[in-house]
């Protein structure tokens, strides 16, 4: 386990006072691959936690175990991979002991996801309005009739103009922005209290990112729905997350509020991504739709993992006990924490 333990900025309060704890916990989640007779892990001790209404942002380079850790908690994972240990509460229960019915009514009605590419998961011959209405009556006992107005509703909740209309389009008849709308419309058929966006903007151009993120801000505000926003840029960070956890080489190495870290990384590899978004370094909102390349090297595969730190080939702040121990994530207060031997002072 990677030492972590929810604190202050987890535990909410209810209207009756009572203090709950965070929606989604995951606990030392390890997922594994095997793959040519060896076995590696993609998630490696993860540790998160998402409160009700929250967004957590978890960003890292491409490789790093972002999506491995959105389908674990989907319950998502294939066969040759698998979920080797930890624990994923959704409310204190734990979705790892449940039978892949209970799961499947789960991730219907509490939890939802949308995808990079929003064609993937449409089906062209399908109308919007069968595949929504589809998604409804998946979830609800309504007639054709009432799912195709609730069809109608979620098109306009989610900003599709002319709603009505639209609700007959074929998926090819929309552009790339209508379309993620659609699913995203799809996600919240279900009334879900977690969504789970596994880069919802990256296919889109820059404007129309800007209008979807500001959507599902809309809808986290309105609705109450917490979010995973999982992403290699830290501009989509920056504009949509209270928290963030930054993932290196299958484990988390910095938690923290998206403020404190965009104020002050304390990470290495923190500090290395908010160097590469270009404006001054690390103010929040700039560099939107960066790719986050800068540092020299690059993440390394999962079956080549060196021992100690992962990062400390490309860190400039490597010390000799990176080599020899994986460091451990310590709380630094305030909610921060930081894996890493030798962290970025606060004051630089
Ligand atoms: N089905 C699979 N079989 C074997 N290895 C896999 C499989 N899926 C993922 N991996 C490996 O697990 C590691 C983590 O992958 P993951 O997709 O979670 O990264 P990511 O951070 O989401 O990156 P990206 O932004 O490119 O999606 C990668 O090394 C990847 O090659």
């Amino acid at each position: 386990m990677t030492g972590f333990a929810p604190d202050e900025s987890e535990e909410q309060a209810r209207p009756d006072g009572e203090a709950v704890g965070p929606l989604l916990s995951i606990e030392g989640l390890r997922t594994e691959f095997r793959t040519d007779g060896h076995t590696f892990a993609a998630v490696d001790d993860v540790s998160l936690a998402i409160g009700h209404g929250q967004t957590l942002g978890i960003v890292g380079e491409s490789g790093c175990g972002k999506s491995v850790t959105a389908l674990s908690v989907m319950g998502l994972v294939q066969a040759p991979g698998r979920i080797a240990g930890g624990r994923i509460l959704l409310d204190g229960e734990d979705l790892l002991a449940k039978s892949e019915r209970e799961l499947r009514r789960i991730r219907g009605n509490r939890i939802a996801m949308i995808f990079q590419e929003p064609m993937t998961s449409l089906n062209p011959v399908f109308t919007v309005g069968d595949q929504l209405g589809e998604a409804v009556r998946l979830h609800q006992k309504k007639s054709r009739a009432e799912a195709r107005e609730r069809a109608i509703e979620l098109l306009k909740l989610v900003g599709i103009p002319s709603p009505e209309t639209r609700v007959d389009a074929y998926p090819h008849e929309l552009s790339g922005g209508m379309r993620q709308r659609v699913m995203i419309a799809m996600a919240l058929a279900c009334d879900p209290e977690l969504l789970i966006a596994d880069e919802p903007t990256t296919a889109l151009d820059v404007t129309i990112q800007a209008q979807i993120l500001a959507l599902l801000r809309k809808l986290q505000r309105e609705r109450g729905l917490a979010v995973m926003l999982i992403t290699h840029d830290l501009g989509v960070v920056a504009e949509s997350c209270e928290q963030v956890a930054v993932m290196y080489a299958g484990k988390v190495v910095e938690r923290s509020s998206a403020a404190a870290l965009f104020a002050a990384p304390r990470h290495p590899y923190t500090a290395g991504l908010l160097r590469s978004l270009p404006g001054a370094a690390g103010a929040a909102g700039r560099g939107k739709g960066t790719r986050l390349e800068a540092i020299p090297g690059v993440v390394p595969a999962p079956d080549r993992m060196p021992a100690g730190c992962r990062f400390r080939d490309r860190c400039d702040r490597a010390v000799p006990a990176c080599a020899r121990e994986i460091p451990p994530l310590v709380a630094l207060g305030q909610g921060r924490e930081v894996a890493c031997f030798n962290p970025v002072p606060e004051a630089a």
